[in-house]
């Protein structure tokens, strides 16, 4: 059987550059080209590339995914940085290559997106709810694409179970003491040397509370997800955002 040609984009960077070793590590893949700021993107096109792993800037990953798209690449996307608005242009694009397929993915690692579906699960049942991420202080985005992901899926189970608000009786604050306001979910950054990427998920009731930690402690929690994204993507036309599609989670 011939191989998956993978190409990765952003390969000198920290989960770039894992990447690349996994794909290499791979039996079922070819690594067809690794790119860094500044290569040409004609390489991907010239290598024959058939997916792309994204794993660069918000900054940089709109125009990477253009170019992706018009060429029939298909794509795996680690890159934060997901508006609505970045999302709708995404689909506008590949409505016109209808066959091929990009994966996003807040989080590569089964743990993260396991505290996903926990935290959608006990959301509806407890009174409060917080997000707090941690990660490495060279991270470039906050609150992380995986928090955000977190707090909007809460709402989400929140609405649809006709959950209210969570009580805050807090009068006065600093601004930002209370964290960022995601769709009514309170989410925490910090940003400290010594961490990778961590997260928990806070919720209370009265008498009781729950914490979801999950902690990704090396880039190598993130390869699976990856390798898994790149295998299934070449077969799944359109847009999939969240990795628990391709791991029949829902
Ligand atoms: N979904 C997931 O599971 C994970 C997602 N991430 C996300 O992945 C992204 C990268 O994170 P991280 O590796 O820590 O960041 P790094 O800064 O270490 O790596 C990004 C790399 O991309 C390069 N780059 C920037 N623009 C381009 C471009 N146009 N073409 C090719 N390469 C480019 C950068 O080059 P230069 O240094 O010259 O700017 C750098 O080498 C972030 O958005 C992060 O949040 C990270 C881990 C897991
Ligand atoms: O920048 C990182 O490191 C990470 N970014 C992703 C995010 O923003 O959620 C995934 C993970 O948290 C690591």
């Amino acid at each position: 059987m011939s191989k998956l040609r993978v190409a990765v984009l952003g390969a000198k960077g920290r989960i770039g550059s894992e990447a690349v070793r996994a794909v290499e590590a791979a039996e079922d893949m070819e690594l067809v080209a690794a790119l860094g700021r500044g290569d040409k993107l004609e390489a991907l096109a010239d290598a024959d590339a058939q997916v792309v792993v994204e794993l660069t800037t918000p900054a940089s990953v709109m125009g990477n995914l253009d170019f992706c798209v018009r060429h029939g690449m298909h794509a795996v996307v680690g890159t934060t940085g997901w508006t609505e608005d970045r999302l709708a242009q995404l689909t506008t694009w590949l409505d016109g290559s209808p066959s091929t397929g990009v994966l996003i993915a807040p989080n590569f690692s089964i743990g993260a997106v396991l505290t996903m579906k926990f935290a959608q699960l006990a959301a509806p049942y407890f009174e409060s709810v917080e997000v707090v991420e941690l990660h490495h202080p060279n991270k470039v985005d906050a609150p992380s694409g995986t928090a955000t992901r977190t707090a909007q899926l809460i709402a989400a189970a929140r609405a649809e179970a006709g959950v209210g608000p969570a009580p805050d009786a807090t009068a006065t604050a600093l601004d930002g003491a209370r964290g960022a306001d995601v769709d009514g979910v309170p989410v925490h950054a910090v940003r400290l040397r010594g961490l990778l990427a961590h997260q928990e998920v806070l919720l209370g009731a009265e008498g009781e509370t729950l914490t979801i930690r999950h902690d990704s402690l090396h880039h190598s929690s993130f390869m699976p997800g990856i390798l898994l994204g790149a295998r299934r993507v070449v077969s799944t036309p359109g847009l999939t955002f969240g990795l628990e599609h391709f791991l029949d989670l829902n």
